[in-house]
């Protein structure tokens, strides 16, 4: 029997993995409850964990990348018990953390070199084999031979993936990724992400909207360490289409708007003031319905005007 389960999660684990989280609740020492009865399915593709800052995302990924304990609730990566059977789970995780060090002085090659070690690639011509492989997947290749100390913020982070994607993994977890990357690495980093979504399960955390909408076919928001709204990326978006109303005021006046409108977001274009609102219905007083996107969706939410119909725990 332990032989036939044994074999039935080697099977599994060729395949995408899907995380079941159920009822998932951590309160820090000093108080703070980071997060609160969490359920979520989080299905095989590239995932969006959005929320603010102080959120709980940190929280929730340390503790799906067994580097944290939780007090309360389960979670099953297809039939590994992630809370429970932390060395299955590290044997098919890429974890990306939102800081991390590196060695300045030594190249990246020889640091790639040393994780592959760590890993268990002894032999050493199938490390150089990955170690190749991963540079050139993350373009990397070319500056192998270059100390990290000397590179850029989007090196760094792809280089971060290059890491985390030693031992092939199934799960790869990466905590805010793109903060500080200028718009071109930004890009470069969305497209490395995005093959890498093709045939893993991979849980992006980010307070950044459009890195979300740019990758993600499934997405959660967490805020105060609830979950406020989950499902797939472009039904969210399809929820709010025909809620958004948007115009330009002097911006004295956003106050008083605030006052007469359910205001979620306002921000300058162009030096004008566009202010949008959630409303079923016309708000009148000079609005235009607008086409609503990612960022009204997350704003209603996080604002409690918006709310979704279905559970996330499918
Ligand atoms: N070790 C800790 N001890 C006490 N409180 C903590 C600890 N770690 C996090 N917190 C608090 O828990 C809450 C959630 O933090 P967490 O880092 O998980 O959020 P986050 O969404 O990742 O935010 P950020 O993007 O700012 O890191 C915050 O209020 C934070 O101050």
């Amino acid at each position: 029997m332990a032989l036939q389960k044994q074999g039935l999660r080697r099977q599994n684990r060729g395949i995408n993995m899907e995380l079941r989280i159920s009822n998932l609740s951590k309160t820090y020492a000093n108080g703070v409850v980071a997060l609160d009865n969490i359920s979520l399915t989080i299905p095989a593709g590239m995932f969006g964990l959005l929320g603010p800052n102080g959120a709980g995302k940190s929280t929730l990924m340390r503790t799906l990348a067994t580097l944290q304990e939780c007090d309360a609730g389960s979670v099953f990566l297809d039939d590994i018990d992630v809370l429970d059977e932390k060395d299955a789970v590290r044997r098919v995780l890429g974890y990306l953390p939102q800081d991390f060090g590196l060695y300045p002085k030594v190249t990246a090659y020889e640091m790639l070199d040393h994780f592959a070690l760590l890993k268990g690639l002894s032999n050493r011509n199938r490390r150089r084999e990955v170690v190749d492989g991963l540079l050139q997947q993350t373009n990397l290749f070319e500056v192998r031979h270059q100390r990290l100390g000397g590179f850029s913020g989007g090196m760094r982070q792809r280089f971060g993936i290059a890491q985390a994607l030693l031992g092939d993994p199934k799960l790869i977890i990466v905590d805010e990724p793109t903060a500080g990357l200028d718009p071109q690495e930004r890009v470069r980093f969305h497209n490395l992400l995005s093959d890498i979504g093709d045939d893993k399960t991979v849980i992006l955390s980010t307070h950044i909207v459009s890195d979300v909408a740019d990758l993600c076919a499934n997405m959660a928001i967490i805020n105060q360490g609830h979950l406020l709204l989950c499902g797939p990326t472009q039904e969210l978006i399809h929820d709010v289409s025909d809620k958004i109303w948007a115009r330009f005021i002097d911006k004295r006046d956003l106050p008083s708007f605030q006052i007469r409108h359910p205001v979620i977001s306002s921000r300058l274009l162009s030096g004008r003031t566009l202010i949008h609102v959630y409303s079923e219905t016309d708000p009148g007083d000079g609005f235009e319905e607008a086409l609503g996107d990612l960022e009204d969706v997350y704003f209603a939410t996080i604002a409690g005007r918006h709310r979704a119909d279905a559970s996330c725990d499918a």
